[in-house]
């Protein structure tokens, strides 16, 4: 939503809706003696063509403004006039006897009454369900219902230990009067199945957290209480004793479901100043990030600066077409793979399909409606997020790949260059993890691996970067941050890992945790501090594990970390 809230976007959308009937009365006067001027044999084919693309244009943006009426009959004459733009013919007589009929002229004349009639049909009402409500606050907080003082503690530290700050009531009628006042956002609302009822009741007052991820706890785990607690739209099921890491791990997913279906990234490309800004105030105000372009030539230049999860184009943009540029994206392998949707006043289906065709990936037809715009652009962004996800994160914990996690590194290296700024890079490995597999199966020492990612990514600052470098082995890059401090936090991690309870074959356990730490601007290059991360890791585990070690040359000519740590 931008900065203003729900009545500045309904006024700047007014403001264009003004700028639009203004153009358009001018348009209209010109336009329609134009084309009366045929109707005199005191003009030719060339004013048809202009007229028809007069229209065209007309047809996709009118109903975006609210003029729908307006809209459709544009698009009959603009239909008509295609008959003309197809014919090729010169013959204008023969043209006027057969396609401009008095029937032509009676609804081209409509027109101007059509814009004083419609003006009242504005569709930003039907924004309003849209819109989304600011979020602010980052996903940390849980709140945590129960009226079994047992189940709150036990619940209370557990997801403590992963970061979590945990809210807890002992009735839904208490987290009713507290959670009211409070505008943070929250990770996941866990409570106890005893309560359904009440917490349903409750969720559902409080409108704004209908996307909230909700996890229900029960004793009882029969098939009448699951059911239950699907038909309340639980995301998540536990029975008590509740195994906290698979809790934890459920609500990381919940959230980037959550995500995923919130964001999205779009680049618009049309050369139509007004209905442009329409679409991005729409969009924004639906909670996506716009970038738009206006001026054909810059779209490649934007796409490398803004990295869209989609891009929306206009076909028709005066000298240019979409279906050009769509291919000319394709020129680059690396836009090979992003989505490109034509939002297009082009009716025609196999005109549509062979657009596609020629490198886009989907249609989409003005003029469309405010909150169908922003419902089908969401749609499209979620499935572009998946997809990529796919290519880029590691699909057990999460965490970027290891060929990303690389590039991560390189980048940051060269940005401690350039700015002479310190960042550390550390090598995380689980301690004796053989045994876990040996012992519980692969599937618990998957739950291990998935829980240390889960607490990595909460404990570590957003700017952080963390990937799974291999099996049980995982690096992390900490900019701006000196070898003492990351020290500090690391041996954090390492504590409250080791804290975590793991369970397998009924059997409860504990794993631990080793890393190496070495200063990205000690090294002449990313791979050399990656190396000597990876040493200070093995000096760790020769040392007995469970701990952080910084990474200390042996060579007396090389730059002492005690810069760094400065
Ligand atoms: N469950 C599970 N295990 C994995 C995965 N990837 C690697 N592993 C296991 O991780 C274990 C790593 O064992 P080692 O490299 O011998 O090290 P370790 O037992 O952790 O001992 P130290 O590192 O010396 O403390 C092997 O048993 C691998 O099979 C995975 O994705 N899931």
């Amino acid at each position: 939503m931008p900065s203003g809230g729900y009545q500045d976007v309904v006024n700047k959308l007014e403001a264009l809706k003004a700028q639009f009937v203004a153009r358009v009365v001018v348009e209209l006067d010109d336009n329609v003696a134009k084309l009366h001027a045929v109707e005199g044999n005191a003009a030719g084919i060339r004013t048809l063509k202009q007229g028809y693309e007069w229209l065209h244009r007309l047809a996709g943006s009118a109903g975006t403004f609210g003029f729908q009426a307006l809209g459709s009959q544009a698009r009959k004459l603009e239909e008509t006039l295609k008959q003309v733009v197809e014919m090729d013919s010169d013959d204008l007589s023969g043209l006027l006897a057969t396609v401009l009929d008095e029937d032509f002229y009676q609804r081209l004349d409509s027109l101007p009454d059509l814009l004083k009639a419609d003006a009242g049909d504005c569709a930003i009402p039907l924004l309003q369900r849209a819109v989304a409500e600011p979020e602010d606050g980052i996903l940390q907080r849980v709140d945590l219902i129960s009226a079994n003082s047992e189940v709150r503690e036990e619940l209370e530290q557990g997801l403590s230990r992963y970061g979590y700050r945990v809210a807890v009531f002992d009735s839904p009628d208490g987290y009713r009067r507290d959670h009211a006042s409070t505008g943070e956002n929250l990770a996941a609302l866990v409570a106890d199945a005893d309560l359904l009822d009440a917490v349903h009741g409750v969720v559902a007052e409080l409108e704004r957290h209908s996307d909230l991820p909700l996890v229900f706890v029960a004793h009882d785990e029969s098939f009448d209480v699951r059911y239950r607690v699907a038909d309340a739209g639980a995301g998540g099921f536990f029975t008590v004793p509740v195994d906290i890491p698979a809790l934890a791990d459920r609500i990381q997913q919940l959230n980037e479901e959550r995500e995923e279906r919130q964001g999205g990234k779009v680049l618009i490309v049309d050369d139509d100043d007004q209905l442009v800004e329409h679409y991005r105030l729409v969009l924004e105000a639906g909670g996506l990030e716009v970038v738009t372009v206006t001026h054909p030539p810059d779209v490649i230049r934007r796409l490398s600066e803004y990295r869209p999860d989609i891009v929306l184009m206009d076909i028709h943009m005066g000298d240019y077409s979409g279906i050009n540029l769509a291919r000319m994206i394709r020129f680059q392998p690396e836009w090979l793979g992003l989505p490109i949707i034509y939002l297009s006043s082009e009716q025609d289906r196999d005109e549509q399909i062979s657009a596609i065709a020629e490198g886009a990936d989907d249609f989409i037809e003005k003029p469309i409606r405010d909150h169908r715009l922003v419902k089908e652009v969401k749609a499209r962004c979620v499935r572009a997020r998946q997809l990529s996800k796919l290519a880029s994160l590691d699909s057990l914990t999460g965490l970027l790949k290891h060929s990303l996690v690389k590039q991560e590194l390189a980048k940051e290296f060269d940005r401690c260059r350039r700015y002479g700024l310190a960042a550390q890079v550390a090598m995380l490995d689980l301690d004796h993890f053989k045994r876990v597999n040996d012992s519980h199966g692969h599937a618990v020492g998957d739950v291990v691996i998935r829980a240390l990612a889960n607490l990595l990514r909460h404990r570590l600052r957003k700017t952080d970067i963390i990937g799974r470098y291999g099996g049980e082995e995982f690096v992390v890059i900490l900019p701006d941050c000196s070898a003492e401090v990351a020290e500090e936090i690391l041996q954090d991690v390492c504590g409250q890992f080791a804290g975590l309870v793991f369970a397998g074959d009924g059997e409860e356990f504990q794993v631990t945790l080793s890393a190496g730490v070495a200063s990205l601007r000690n090294f002449a290059s990313a791979e050399a501090a990656l190396n000597a991360a990876d040493e200070a890791l093995y000096q760790r585990k020769r040392a007995g594990r469970n701990g952080v070690t910084l990474y200390q040359s042996q060579d007396p000519n090389h730059r002492d970390d005690q810069e760094a740590r400065a």
